[in-house]
C-alpha cells in the first residue's frame, strides 16, 4: 500500500538528527513564540501589537528561511505571512502546510503557570498556544530552517501560510491568502492543517494510540433565538415572559439531540479500520457494523467526545435578556451553537431546530452558517493521505494504526477547500483525553519530546513530498 516506485536519480535524503545545540535552540525558539500573547478576542479583535511582534520573531530565529533566494515570504491582511518555497521540478503539483499564529484568551487562573511564560517543567513547555498552534508553526518554519542550513533544495514547491485569526473567524488571514492564491490560479495537490491528532487513550479498550488522520470537518451554524414580549409591571405579570418562553425553547433543543448520523460515513470506516485491534468481543462487535451497528451507535452517544463524531452538536452558548428587577422583558436572546455532521447541510438543520422549538413567538436568526467540509480522498491513489502514512511509520514506528477521521471543530483550511480536493487535518503529536481539554483550557502543554518529533516529522514530510510517483494501487490477490 502507498508511494511506490524508485524515482529517478536525485539529491541524497538529509537524515533527520538534530545536533544538541540544535535541540536547545528548537525548544528555546518555541518558548519566545508562546511568550508572545497574540490573543485573538472577536473578529477584528486582536493583540495587533504582539501579531507585529511574532512577524519580527520569526524573521529573527529563521533567518535562513527569510533569506533563502528560492523563498518569496509576504505578510497578508497585515500580520499573516505567506511563504512561497519554489520547488526544482515544475511538472510537480504544489502542496501546502498551514498553521495559526494566534490563540485564544487565557486567564492565569487555574494555570500551575503563567499561560505565557513559555516555561519548562518536567520535560514539558507550558503555555497557551503550545498545542493550538504554535507548535506547528514553529515546527514548520523550524524544520524548513534545519533544511535549508544542510543545503536541501526541494522538488516539489509548496506554500506555507500562517494565519493570523484562526480562532475568530480567518475572514482576514486564511481568507485573504486564499483569495491570493485563486487570483494566481493556483491549484494544490493537498493541503496539510491542524486538526487531529495521534490519539492516545480515547477508546477505553484500545490499548495503544491511533493517528487520526482528519479527511472531513464539521460544518457550523450559529442560530440566534430571540422572543419579543409587550414589557410591563412585574407586580401583575402574563402568564409568560419573553425569557420563560425562550428558556423553555431552549431547553428543548438541549433536551432533544439531532439525530444520531452513525452509519453514513466516517466513524464506521475508522472502527472498522480499528476492528482487528481489540480483543475479542469488541473485534467482533466493530467488525461487523452491519449487525452491531445501532449498539455501537448507542455506546458512542455515551461519551462526548465520540457524540461529537455521530451528529450534529447543540451548545447553548448566549443568553441575554432582562433590563430591570421590576420590569416584564421585553426581549430575550439565546445564542445556539451548532456543529453540523458532515452527512447533513445547515438547511437541514435549521428545519430540524424549527421543528423542535415548534413555537410561533421565537424568531431565528441565522448569524452565520459554514457546511461541512467533503470528505477527502484516504485511498492509496491519495498523495497527501500516503505521505502523512509513509512520515508516520518512519518516524513514529511505533504507532501502527492510521484511520480517516472527522474534526470536530473548525479549521482555517476550510477557507481553502476551493484549490484541492485532499484536505487532511493532522498534527504529528500524542495527544491524551487530559490534554485535549487544555486545548482553549488550562495548563495546554507539549512534551519537549512530542515537539521535537513534530519538527522531525515536518523535516521528514518535507522530503518524502518531493516524490514524483504517484501513488500506487494495492494489488490485492484474489
Ligand atoms: C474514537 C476516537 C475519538 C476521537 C475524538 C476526536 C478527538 C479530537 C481531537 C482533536 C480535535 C482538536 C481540534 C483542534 C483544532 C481546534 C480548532 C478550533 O478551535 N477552531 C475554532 C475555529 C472557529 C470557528 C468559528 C469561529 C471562531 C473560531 C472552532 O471550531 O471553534
Ligand atoms: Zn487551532
Ligand atoms: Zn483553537
Amino acid at each position: 500500500k502507498g508511494l511506490g516506485g524508485k524515482g529517478p536519480q536525485r539529491a541524497p535524503r538529509i537524515p533527520s538528527e538534530f545536533s544538541p545545540e540544535e535541540r536547545v535552540t528548537m525548544k528555546e525558539s518555541l518558548k519566545g513564540a508562546i511568550q508572545i500573547p497574540t490573543v485573538s478576542f472577536n473578529p477584528g479583535e486582536y493583540n495587533t501589537t504582539a501579531l507585529a511582534e511574532f512577524g519580527q520573531y520569526i524573521r529573527e530565529v529563521f533567518p535562513t528561511v527569510f533569506k533563502t533566494s528560492f523563498i518569496q515570504h509576504e505578510v497578508v491582511g497585515e500580520y499573516s505571512h505567506l511563504f512561497t518555497v519554489q520547488g526544482s521540478d515544475p511538472s510537480l503539483q504544489p502542496y501546502m502546510l498551514l498553521a495559526h499564529i494566534d490563540v485564544v484568551p487565557a486567564p492565569d487562573q487555574g494555570w500551575e503557570v503563567p499561560p505565557f511564560s513559555g516555561l519548562e517543567r518536567d520535560g514539558f513547555i507550558y503555555g497557551r498556544g503550545t498545542l493550538d498552534n504554535k507548535n506547528s508553526v514553529m515546527a514548520i518554519l523550524q524544520a524548513l530552517e534545519l533544511l535549508l542550513i544542510r543545503n536541501y533544495i526541494p522538488r516539489r514547491s509548496f506554500f506555507i501560510a500562517l494565519g493570523h485569526d484562526e480562532e475568530v473567524s480567518g475572514a482576514n488571514g486564511a481568507q485573504k491568502i486564499s483569495a491570493l492564491l485563486q487570483a494566481r490560479g493556483v491549484q494544490l495537490a493537498f493541503i496539510v492543517d491542524e486538526g487531529s491528532f495521534i490519539l492516545d487513550g480515547f477508546i477505553p479498550s484500545l490499548n495503544k494510540p491511533f493517528a487520526m488522520i482528519s479527511v472531513s470537518e464539521k460544518g457550523s451554524l450559529n442560530l440566534m433565538l430571540q422572543v419579543n414580549m409587550t414589557p410591563g409591571h412585574s407586580s401583575a405579570p402574563p402568564e409568560e415572559t419573553s425569557i420563560g418562553i425562550l428558556a423553555a425553547a431552549v431547553s428543548r433543543l438541549e433536551q432533544t439531540p439531532l439525530p444520531n448520523m452513525f452509519g453514513s460515513g466516517l466513524p464506521e470506516m475508522m472502527l472498522q479500520q480499528l476492528a482487528t485491534e481489540f480483543s475479542f468481543p469488541v473485534n467482533i462487535v466493530f467488525s461487523n457494523l452491519w449487525l452491531f451497528g445501532p449498539l455501537v451507535s448507542r455506546l458512542m452517544e455515551r461519551n462526548y467526545i465520540t457524540n461529537a463524531l455521530v451528529r450534529t452538536t447543540t451548545a447553548i452558548t448566549m443568553f441575554k435578556a432582562g433590563i430591570k428587577v421590576n420590569v416584564i422583558p421585553p426581549m430575550a436572546q439565546s445564542t445556539v451553537n451548532f456543529r453540523i455532521h458532515p452527512a447533513q447541510t445547515v438547511q437541514e438543520v435549521l428545519e430540524l431546530v424549527k421543528n423542535i422549538v415548534a413555537d410561533d413567538r421565537v424568531q431565528f436568526h441565522v448569524l452565520n452558517a459554514f457546511e461541512p467540509l467533503p470528505v477527502s480522498p484516504s485511498d492509496d491513489q491519495a498523495l497527501g493521505y500516503q505521505l502523512i502514512r509513509q512520515t508516520l511509520q518512519s518516524v513514529f514506528p511505533e504507532v501502527n494504526i492510521v484511520a480517516p477521521g472527522i474534526c470536530i471543530a473548525q479549521t482555517d483550511s476550510r477557507h481553502y477547500a476551493h484549490l484541492t480536493t485532499g484536505i487532511y487535518r493532522f498534527n504529528p503529536i500524542y495527544l491524551t483525553p487530559q490534554e485535549f481539554r487544555s486545548i482553549h483550557g488550562i495548563n495546554e502543554k507539549i512534551s519537549v519530546r512530542n515537539y521535537e518529533t513534530q519538527v522531525k516529522f515536518i523535516f521528514e514530510f518535507i522530503q518524502n513530498a518531493d516524490t514524483d510517483q504517484e501513488p500506487v494501487s494495492h494489488l490485492h490477490e484474489l
